[in-house]
């Protein structure tokens, strides 16, 4: 559960006030998630997202993360749009954190994704890609390649009380990542998180993209590597090149893949297998005590890490040319 930091009914009642969205009429605290504190707030005016601001997220990025939300709006992307209160500002305080209201989205995200909504997500996918184009404002990828390494060190000493061997592994990953990283590919903002349990659908239609906390300057072909490892595989742990040829064709129907992007796609899924074995890793091994969070299985990216281990081109992921 996500709910971290407990609000007092005054103290939101009051922050509440200080917004143009009427009086609060119900209030609840959202159990999904395990990054930020997220409660469901309905007003007289509608149905918002209250979310304060936990551990990982660097406050000094909010403005980053609440103004690119708003340039992605107003481009047809639909996600949460922050509220501005009335002084004009997005960002406040709540309960100690910084906090900020944002418009709810409708829609429902789907566990099982079909091929026919990883097609709709590629396409997603590259239309925010071409939205997020022209935002003024930079902010460089603290759990890109050179992040990685003082994750490991963090969880190297225990690693293989997770899984034997676990520690040599993903050294020798990481070693082999770091000698063979490309850097000059298309790059622009990318979502960075962009999971199943982060897009909503309405039907087949991809209705809202949500938690942007993680976003950032990166190379675009990274995100379509993330968004490989989270939705194209089954829950036995194989690849769906069906499901995984939908999603990059998606993607291809808005902006169409470089030749060195196509063949930087294998190296580019390593990575970002790893970078989710290693954050789930550190969590896993540091459950802060009486903390409410289940954390997310790290061996599941040793196993998908694997899969990229042992592909040899674009082609196995369902891409020929
Ligand atoms: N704008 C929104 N509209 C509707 N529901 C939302 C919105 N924002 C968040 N939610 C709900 O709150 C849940 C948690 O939100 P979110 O994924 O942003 O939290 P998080 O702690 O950052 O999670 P994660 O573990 O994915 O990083 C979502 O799964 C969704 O159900
Ligand atoms: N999407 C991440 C957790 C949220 O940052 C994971 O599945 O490891």
């Amino acid at each position: 559960m996500a709910v971290y930091t407990d609000v007092p009914e005054d103290a939101l009642v009051a922050f509440v006030e200080g917004y143009d969205i009427g009086a609060v009429l119900s209030f609840k605290g959202i159990a999904e998630g395990v990054e930020n504190t997220n409660y469901f707030l309905h007003t007289e005016r509608g149905s918002y997202i209250l979310t304060l601001y936990e551990k990982r997220v660097r406050e000094g990025d909010l403005p980053f993360f609440l103004g690119l939300m708003e340039h992605l709006s107003t481009r047809g992307i639909v996600c949460p749009l922050p509220v501005r209160d009335r002084r004009g500002e997005a960002l406040g305080r709540l309960a100690g954190r910084p906090a900020a209201i944002a418009t709810f989205l409708e829609g429902l995200s789907i566990r099982r994704p079909t091929a026919k909504r990883c097609g709709a997500l590629g396409e997603a996918l590259a239309r925010l890609h071409e939205a997020g184009r022209d935002f003024p404002l930079r902010r460089e990828n603290a759990l890109s390649l050179p992040g990685w390494r003082p994750l490991l060190h963090q969880a190297a000493a225990q690693a293989d009380t997770v899984s034997p061997g676990l520690a040599a592994r993903t050294q020798a990953e990481l070693d082999r990542l770091e000698a063979s990283w490309p850097t000059d590919l298309p790059a622009g903002v990318i979502h960075a998180d962009l999971f199943v349990d982060n897009v909503f659908f309405i039907g087949e239609d991809v209705s809202g993209i949500i938690d942007f906390y993680f976003a950032c300057n990166d190379l675009l072909a990274y995100d379509l590597a993330i968004c490989l490892n989270a939705w194209c595989f089954e829950q036995d742990g194989s690849y769906n090149v069906t499901k995984s040829r939908a999603l990059i064709a998606g993607y291809e129907r808005v902006r169409r893949l470089e030749p060195a992007e196509v063949a930087a796609l294998p190296i580019l899924c390593r990575g970002a297998a790893l970078r989710f074995l290693l954050t789930r890793l550190v969590d896993w091994l540091n459950v802060p005590e009486g903390a409410f969070v289940r954390p997310k299985d790290p061996l599941e990216y040793d196993r998908k890490l694997a899969f990229h281990r042992r592909a040899a081109s674009a082609a196995d992921y369902g891409l020929d040319r």
